[in-house]
């Protein structure tokens, strides 16, 4: 038995009569302490997955399980960073993380809780933002606590649902190098969600691919068997890394030509709409349609001419 595990899971939106099946018999399986990285395209069901992991959404059939446990409710033990930072804008970043702590440790002391906060505030690097509020950070300082309020917490599995897709290459470049440091350094299990296949081989232990939806399910995952520590620059030239990333990517090359090729066969007539004259309520022949949009466009046309000789 595994740590986490997903036996079997399928979950779709909608009513039963439309229903539209976004997940299908997928088999997950995390190891206490591993890093896995599940990379796929947008739509395909990546937070769903990751909702259905949290406790905050529950599968139609199969199983969610965490130390073999069904997973019934979210809880403390399983902490998620989302890719919006849902921080209080009211509360300073102590006071955002002190919140936090405050449900999940309440019998600490104000002097315990106060020297808990600063550990994960300094844990991210923002000892000097203590008493910002969120509207006075970066994106990337936002994200920073966002994880450090997570962290603060000890949850035994840390859920990332794509925390740093918002953020510019070399914010983010540095959040890498932080969500590293900080594995290392506390090892516990992490599931994080990604479109970015570097980021997924510098950070994990195993990257899985989530195929494209409907019925997206889980593919075999690739080990990603380069030593640690990481650096970002010596991967570049790691033919291993490169042989992984390529492997990787022509895999998830494959499920859009794939999903394509299916569109196409599915490919349907649309129906011939004309459209109304709203001031008579009559449908305009083509012939009317053509001219208004000559009509139309020539009016667009004198209006940007008069614009622009007002402005000259
Ligand atoms: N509450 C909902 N009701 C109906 N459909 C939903 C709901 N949530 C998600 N979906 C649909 O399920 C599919 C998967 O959504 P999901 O957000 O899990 O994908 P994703 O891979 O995380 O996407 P992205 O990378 O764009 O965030 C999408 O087609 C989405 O429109």
């Amino acid at each position: 038995m595994s740590f986490l595990e997903l036996t079997n899971v399928s979950v779709g939106y909608g009513p039963t009569n439309n229903r539209t099946e976004v997940l299908s018999a997928v088999n997950l399986a995390v190891e206490e302490n591993e890093f896995v990285a599940i990379i796929g395209f947008s739509g395909s069901g990546k937070s769903t997955l990751i909702n259905l992991l949290a406790g905050l959404q529950f599968p139609d059939t199969g199983e969610v399980r965490m130390g073999g446990k069904v997973v019934a409710e979210p809880g403390p033990e399983r902490g998620i960073v989302f890719q919006n930072y849902s921080l209080l804008p009211w509360l300073s970043v102590a006071e955002n993380i002190d919140l936090a702590v405050k449900s999940v440790f309440p019998a600490l002391s104000k002097a315990e809780r106060k020297a808990h906060v600063d550990r994960y505030i300094a844990k991210v690097n923002l000892s000097p933002a203590r008493e910002k509020k969120p509207s006075e950070l970066s994106g990337g300082m936002r994200q920073r606590v966002s994880l450090a309020r997570t962290l603060s917490m000890q949850p035994e599995v840390l859920l990332l649902d794509e925390p740093l897709s918002a953020l510019d290459a070399l914010t983010r470049a540095n959040l890498q190098d932080e969500i590293t440091r900080i594995w290392e350094q506390d090892k516990r299990t992490v599931v994080l969600i990604t479109n970015d296949v570097d980021e997924a081989l510098l950070l994990a232990d195993r990257v899985i691919p989530l195929t494209m939806g409907p019925q997206a399910t889980l593919a075999t995952s690739f080990d990603v068997t380069l030593d640690r520590p990481r650096d970002r620059t010596a991967l570049n030239h790691d033919p291993k890394f490169k042989q992984l990333k390529a492997e990787i990517t022509n895999y998830l090359l494959g499920l859009n030509r794939e999903a394509k090729a299916l569109r196409v066969d599915q490919q349907f007539e649309m129906p011939k709409v004309l459209p109304a004259d709203f001031s008579t309520g009559r449908r305009l022949p083509p012939r009317a349609v053509q001219h208004q949009a000559t009509i139309d466009a020539n009016a667009v046309h004198d209006s940007a001419d008069k614009n622009n000789s007002h402005a000259a």
